[in-house]
């Protein structure tokens, strides 16, 4: 056993959101939209293992909260960086549910390999390397760029950096959110996405005109309608939190909640999941993007 480690952490990512943009090289495809990053990430841990210590030729061995698990993308980052590990991660977060967890997953591994292997990539290229696992796995478009950012980033251009171009609403909040289950991305996204993309660029020209978090959300709450994709569950929660308003709300964000892409989830600003009778999770907007925490023998 090698044993050297080396953690990042990645914030999570909530899609509010998105048109699909499709290309031959990875690097190129990805999507337009906008979102949340989160306070409530990821922690990747990646523990280099010697080829003598390896059970198989898999470059990777993987831990989700303490069960092994498979995540795709994981094992593609390594071995484009040639590295043999085991990869833990640590999160409070859904999985499959539209926080984003496999690309964090993706970018965790890709700054935690390259430190822990001393690879010497700098930040852009680790980002596309874990851009285009993610895009190959079909498991997300956005996610990867909107996280190594931070912020409320949104998405003028698709793809991994020197292709994609980013900006973001200048804000922070807290966020409640509560998830009814998952709502697979693959399938999704191997759909047709003729009407999501129109929906998504309608959404996001609204954003452009004002990049503010209520503009965000309305757009978020219309996208989810013309794109068809709505579940009743959702639905429903959108609607209570609209009715509850927003008289108890300190930060005037009261009655504001959209469907986080792709999850049966419900995500709010303000309190208002919580003034509407759930009991939601709650967190922030994160200020930063993926970042290091740490290293060792
Ligand atoms: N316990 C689990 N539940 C769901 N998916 C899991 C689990 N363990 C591993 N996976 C893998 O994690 C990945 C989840 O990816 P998916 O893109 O659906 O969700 P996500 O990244 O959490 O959210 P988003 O919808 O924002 O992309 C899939 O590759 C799936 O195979
Ligand atoms: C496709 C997607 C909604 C999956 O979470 C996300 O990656 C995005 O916004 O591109």
């Amino acid at each position: 056993m090698n044993g050297k480690r080396a953690t990042a952490f990645v914030p999570g990512h909530v899609t509010a959101f998105f048109s699909a943009h499709p290309a031959e090289d990875p690097a190129a495809a990805g999507s337009r939209g906008a979102g949340l990053t989160l306070s409530d990430g990821v922690d990747v841990t990646v523990t280099l293992v010697d080829d003598a210590d390896a059970a198989d030729d898999s470059p990777v061995a993987l831990a989700l909260n303490g069960e092994p698990a498979t995540i795709g993308a994981v094992g593609d980052v390594l071995a484009a960086l040639d590295v043999r590990a085991r990869v833990t991660l640590a999160t409070d977060l859904p999985v499959g549910a539209g926080f984003g967890v496999s690309g964090a997953a993706a970018l965790g591994t890709a700054f935690a390999a390259n430190a822990a292997a001393d690879r010497g990539r700098s930040e852009n290229e680790l980002v596309r390397i874990a851009h285009e696992a993610e895009v190959e796995r079909g498991t997300g478009l956005g996610d990867v760029v909107a996280q190594a950012r931070g912020g409320i980033p949104i998405r003028l251009e698709p793809g991994a950096p020197g292709h994609g171009v980013l900006d973001g609403v200048p804000a922070h909040a807290r966020v409640e959110y509560v998830t009814f289950g998952e709502l697979s991305t693959e399938d999704v996204l191997a759909g047709d996405t003729a009407a999501l993309t129109q929906a998504g660029e309608r959404a996001l020209s609204r954003l452009r005109a004002d990049p503010r978090l209520p503009t965000l959300m309305d757009a978020s709450r219309e996208f989810a309608e013309r794109a068809d994709l709505l579940v009743p569950e959702v639905a429903e929660a959108i609607e209570a939190v609209a009715t509850a308003g927003d008289s108890e709300d300190p930060d005037g964000f009261g009655g504001s909640a959209a469907m986080a892409m792709l999850g049966r989830t419900v995500f709010a600003l303000g309190t208002g999941l919580s003034d509407a009778g759930y009991d939601p999770a709650v967190c922030h907007t994160h200020p930063a993007g993926a970042r290091l925490v740490g290293e060792a023998q």
